[in-house]
């Protein structure tokens, strides 16, 4: 256990800590997601995930031999003025790097003008930006908070409303690789890291969105939720039949 996990009092999630290093180490493993002197941004939106994923990624650099650089962005989509302050003064209390960008895009996503599903605007906006941002500060990986639930949620939105089969990959490269969206949390389930984000006493900073709660994505989770109940394997069996794909076994 590293001098930074000891500092913040890693002990009350010692579990959970071991459990999300792992999975965040066989992530790195399987996709060798950061290398040597690489600049990282960590897109930071103020909830459990973002957090998580800050902390191990810079908890990681003072253990393991690699050396990266971490810079922290949050795109503040413009619904109040608190959170992206409450975001900054967490940021600053675990002497993390932030950079906040104040935008309208959420304002956007949810006026008249916008005739598309809000979250996909706001979502297609934040990302653009996220990468301006990130190519403009010398980072050529953007890390991003998704975890295994986001991972086979993502694949059910897919299939129920594109038509399509297809998820968030751990490492994509953008651009002809000149930037590489990286998900280290991607082997870990979301409980775990709630759990070890309650317990590290990480702040939850309270989403303004209109549509937070009612999207799309929350639908299929709850029906998720559900299978997982009658079933516990149903989460595991999910997420391995997206490396398992039978493509003999599919139309044409
Ligand atoms: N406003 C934002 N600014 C920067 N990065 C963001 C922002 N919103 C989301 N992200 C990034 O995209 C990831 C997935 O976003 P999503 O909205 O699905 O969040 P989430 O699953 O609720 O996670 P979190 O607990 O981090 O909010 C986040 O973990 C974060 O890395």
């Amino acid at each position: 256990m590293s001098r930074f996990a000891r500092v913040h009092g890693v002990k009350r999630a010692t579990g959970a800590y071991k459990v999300l290093n792992r999975q965040v180490g066989k992530a790195q493993e399987a996709y060798s997601m950061i290398q040597e002197g690489d600049r990282v941004a960590v897109g930071i939106s103020g909830g459990k995930d973002s957090f998580t994923l800050m902390w191990i990624l810079r908890e990681r650099l003072s253990r393991i031999p690699v050396k990266y650089h971490l810079e922290g962005i949050h795109i503040d989509p413009g619904f109040d003025d608190s959170s992206a302050d409450e975001i900054a003064q967490y940021c600053e209390s675990m002497n993390y790097r932030l950079r906040v960008e104040k935008t309208d895009f959420g304002i956007r996503a949810h006026s008249d003008e916008n005739r598309e599903n809000p979250c996909f605007l706001c979502s297609r906006l934040r990302r653009q930006r996220l990468f301006e941002l990130a190519q403009e500060m010398g980072c050529t990986k953007i890390a991003l908070g998704h975890h295994k639930d986001d991972l086979i949620e993502t694949l059910f939105m897919n299939m129920c409303y594109t038509g399509e089969i297809a998820t968030m990959k751990p490492y994509q490269e953008f651009f002809g690789g000149e930037i590489t969206v990286i998900r280290p949390l991607a082997y870990t389930d979301e409980k775990n890291i709630a759990y070890f984000a309650r317990a590290m006493n990480m702040p939850e900073i309270e989403n303004a969105c209109p549509t937070s709660g009612a999207s799309k994505r929350e639908e299929i989770k709850q029906l998720l939720e559900g299978l997982y109940k009658q079933n516990p394997k149903i989460r595991g069996n999910l997420f391995r039949s997206m490396s398992r794909v039978k493509t003999d076994y599919l139309l044409k």
